[in-house]
């Protein structure tokens, strides 16, 4: 029987039921039609009693697990079925509810299935809800750009997001297998400081509410930003959350914007920062010192009303067609500082765009130019201006003839180029030093400049040449204007007590005969000037065509020379030096000559200077050496002791060989060292003072007598006179000639022999051509003399004969 066939047990039962807060339906077995449902099973399906008692099971139930279970059931294969399922209500909603079907058997009452449904909606609701969550706040964890580490109190990782893996660069086996301690300990081998990483971590661990904020550096020199804050749940700590920030880029960019403060901040350059009206934003320390306002009353100003940018050569329309077309624009610009400086400053302006295409700032930077162009100034100053005279230097030279040229061709007029070269000037830097010289030069320019009028030029060329352009001169007036500068030059100078007299020599060049162009002109007139120096200087000199060719000829002769030498030309003759007191020769000077088959007899007046400013005279002076060496070594061997003088030029003195090559001559010719004297010349002695004390002393402990040529020519130092090793002094020439009828050169030669006296050294005049000069020289106490007046210079066989006339004054009788 079923429950309903009792219709008292149905009716207790439909008591029991509607207190039951599931929706409950009573099933009958035998047909699975509804017998009885309750007030919850109404509520559920949305239908009256009515409408539910009496049906088919299997109209109500929706799904197909239903439908087969009820066909079983009714078959009596099945009997229980507990599942979720879907019911349709009504209203043809859908309801997710856990629906329970048992068979119970009610004793006496009968058997039913006893079908529950508990509604599961809200649950689900609620459920589907948590999981949208959690999905929702999965996506949320992998899309932050921070990497986020998710522990409990312990530490045991509960999560972590993809970022965080990237940061760590974990790899995939750590990703798969979840293994605390190995990620723990792959982290600790990222970073830099691993024993801080971990004491940080650990104090971390043992304060669950601690929050903190960490920078972490990996050896690879990334940084991570570690910020740890506790998990809570219902108001407790229950966990960590890290997040981990990738910062280097971030710091990297601070810096460099650190960086940019910093240089915006102590740039010696100005730079203002202005909106896109140019109304200045912002400027550094630099550019308010440049204004000369601070910075406050130049904010919102417009740079353009402050800096006249727009002024010069630069219109505005060009800077902004600069700006538009390249965004970028520089140009000089004049400033007048409030302090009255006026100021040459360099001026760049940089438009910058923003985002979306328009200008959003300038940049302006201005650079003050003025110690610059004040260098500029100068250093054109110096390039133009010799800076020991402060006269035009070589360069300006150039511009100036240009300029005269033209002047001259336009007016079709004339000038005149004088090459002024001093006299000897050499000697004075020798023996006073080069500051001293400097001191004579300046003198020197301030008295040529004296000399001309404002619209002539001077230049210092160097050293002691100067060249001075004479303005719309004819060779008359160019010739006073020379012979004033030789007056002007040739007036005793005083420098710190020290009185002395110059000279100069002059070589003129005249426009446009003399020559067309800048460089003929100073050429010719530099020819002209060394034709008056090979004359006995002092003294001026127009340029003539043929000098030139005297030039080539110096050229040609230099190579002669050179030839000479190899072909046997040159030979030496012997000029006799007599004994004043009794007239018997006691030595005699080797003077070279040159008997040339092509050029006939040479002077060594002319082809000396050629040889010593080609430098051959070392190698021709070497020769007359061991020549009069052999010489004297033959008269010595055959009973003759005759003291033979040799001239030693400068440039084979200072031959650091030189003592040397002596030495082995001597030894190879077996003369006795006291049989040579060697002249050298006051230049020669006076350069270099220690130097040249050095090497005498080593000739003279060779054994060899040493003489001073050309004595009272130069400027000989009497201090250091007293130091050399000096035998004898030479009385020049040009101080015998005139004697006695010029005064000076009377007192000179005096002079020399009380010197020599003084000095405990000999004396020989030469050049003495009359017996006026011997008388004087003998009475003066001259020791010796040598000239015409006894003979010139001889072939040694001529000397040899001489001496048997005259008889022989042996040295050691000195
Ligand atoms: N007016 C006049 N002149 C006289 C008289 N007695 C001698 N002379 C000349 O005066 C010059 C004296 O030689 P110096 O002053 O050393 O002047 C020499 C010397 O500086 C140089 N020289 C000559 N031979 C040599 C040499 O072998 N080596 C070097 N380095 N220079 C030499 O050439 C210069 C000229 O030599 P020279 O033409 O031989 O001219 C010689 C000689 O011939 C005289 O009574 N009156």
């Amino acid at each position: 029987m079923t429950l309903a066939g009792s219709h008292a047990g149905l009716a207790f039962a439909q008591i029991l039921i509607d207190e039951l807060i599931e929706a409950v339906w009573l099933v009958d077995p035998q047909n699975a039609c509804l017998i009885a449902v309750n007030r919850a099973a109404l509520d559920l399906f949305g239908l009256c009693r009515e409408k539910l008692v009496g049906r088919h099971v299997t109209e109500l139930v929706y799904t197909p697990e239903d439908l087969f279970f009820w066909e079983d059931a009714l078959s009596g294969r099945a009997e229980t079925l507990l599942s979720k399922t879907l019911i349709r209500r009504q209203d043809a909603t859908l309801v997710e509810v856990l629906r329970r079907v048992g068979r119970l058997n009610w004793g006496a009452e009968g058997e039913f299935y006893l079908v529950c449904f508990f509604d599961q909606s809200e649950r689900y609701a609620a459920e589907n809800e948590l999981e949208k969550l959690v999905s929702e706040l999965r996506a949320t964890l992998e899309s932050s750009a921070d990497g986020i580490l998710v522990t409990d109190l312990h530490g045991a990782i509960r999560s972590f997001n993809r970022r965080f893996a990237e940061l760590w660069e974990l790899p995939n086996e750590l990703l798969t297998e979840r293994n605390d301690s190995a990620i723990y300990d792959w982290m600790l081998a990222k970073v830099k400081n691993a024993e801080d990483y971990a004491r940080r971590l650990a104090e971390i661990a043992s304060d669950p509410l601690v929050k903190s904020t960490d920078m972490l550096i990996f050896r690879s020199g990334r940084v991570l930003e570690r910020t740890t804050v506790p998990q809570y749940s219902r108001g407790c700590p229950i966990g960590r959350v890290y997040s981990f920030t990738d910062i280097t880029q971030r710091l990297k960019h601070e810096q460099e914007l650190r960086l940019a403060a910093q240089v915006f901040a102590s740039s010696l350059d100005a730079i203002l920062i202005t909106d896109p009206e140019l109304h200045i934003l912002t400027l550094n320390p630099a550019a308010s010192q440049l204004i000369g306002q601070d910075s406050a009353s130049l904010i919102g100003q417009r740079i353009d009303q402050i800096l006249q940018l727009w002024s010069g050569s630069a219109a505005e329309s060009e800077i902004c067609r600069l700006l538009e077309q390249t965004a970028h624009w520089q140009g000089e610009l004049n400033y007048r500082h409030p302090d009255g400086r006026e100021l040459v400053c360099l001026a760049s302006l940089v438009r910058v765009m923003d985002a979306v295409g328009s200008v959003a700032h300038y940049l302006v930077f201005v650079k003050d130019l003025s110690e610059v162009v004040a260098a500029r100034q100068y250093i054109e100053r110096l390039a133009f201006n010799d800076s020991l005279t402060g006269l035009p230097n070589r360069r300006r030279l150039d511009e100036r003839l240009e300029f005269n040229i033209q002047l001259a061709q336009r007016a079709k007029s004339s000038f005149a180029v004088l090459f002024v070269d001093l006299d000897r000037f050499k000697h004075i830097n020798d023996s006073m030093g080069h500051l001293f010289g400097d001191r004579v030069l300046i003198k020197v320019a301030e008295r040529i400049a004296q000399c001309l009028r404002h619209v002539d030029t001077v230049v210092r060329l160097g050293g002691d040449e100067f060249v001075l352009i004479l303005h719309r001169v004819d060779t008359n007036e160019t010739e006073q204007i020379a012979r004033r500068l030789l007056e002007s030059v040739a007036k005793p100078f005083s420098i710190d007590g020290f009185e002395f007299t110059l000279s100069c020599s002059i070589g003129i060049a005249m426009y446009p005969e003399d020559g067309e162009t800048a460089d003929e002109l100073i050429k010719n007139a530099d020819t002209a000037m060394y034709y008056i120096k090979e004359r006995g200087r002092n003294g001026l000199c127009f340029y003539r065509r043929q000098m030139n060719l005297h030039l080539l000829e110096r050229v040609r002769l230099d190579h002669a020379m050179r030839e000479a030498l190899l072909r046997r030309h040159f030979w030496l003759a012997y000029q006799p030096q007599v004994n004043l007191k009794d007239g018997r020769i006691k030595g005699a000077e080797a003077l070279l000559r040159w008997s040339d088959p092509d050029l006939g007899n040479l002077s060594p007046a002319h082809f000396i200077p050629i040889a010593e400013e080609s430098g051959f005279i070392v190698a021709l002076g070497d020769w007359v050496l061991q020549q009069a060496i052999t010489q004297a070594a033959r008269w010595y061997c055959e009973g003759l002791r005759l003291l033979v003088s040799v001239n030693v030029s400068a440039a084979q003195f200072q031959q650091p060989d030189f003592s040397e090559r002596l030495a082995r001559y001597l030894a190879e010719a077996n003369l006795p060292p006291d049989l040579l004297e060697l002249e050298l010349t006051e230049s020669i002695l006076i350069q270099n003072i220690e130097e040249t004390l050095e090497r005498l002393q080593i000739l003279v402990g060779l054994g060899v007598r040493l003489a001073i040529d050309d004595f009272g020519t130069g400027y000989s130092n009497l201090a250091y006179l007293k130091r050399f090793p000096i035998h004898r002094l030479k009385i020049d020439r040009s101080f015998v000639s005139d004697i006695p009828n010029d005064e000076s050169d009377t007192v000179i030669a005096t002079a020399v022999i009380s010197l020599a006296k003084a000095l405990n050294l000999q004396v020989i005049a030469e050049g003495v051509e009359n017996e006026t000069q011997r008388q004087f020289l003998l009475e003066a106490g001259c020791h010796a003399f040598q000239g015409y007046l006894c003979a010139p210079a001889l072939r040694p066989e001529q000397l040899e004969a001489l001496i048997m006339r005259l008889g022989l004054d042996e040295p050691s009788a000195d």
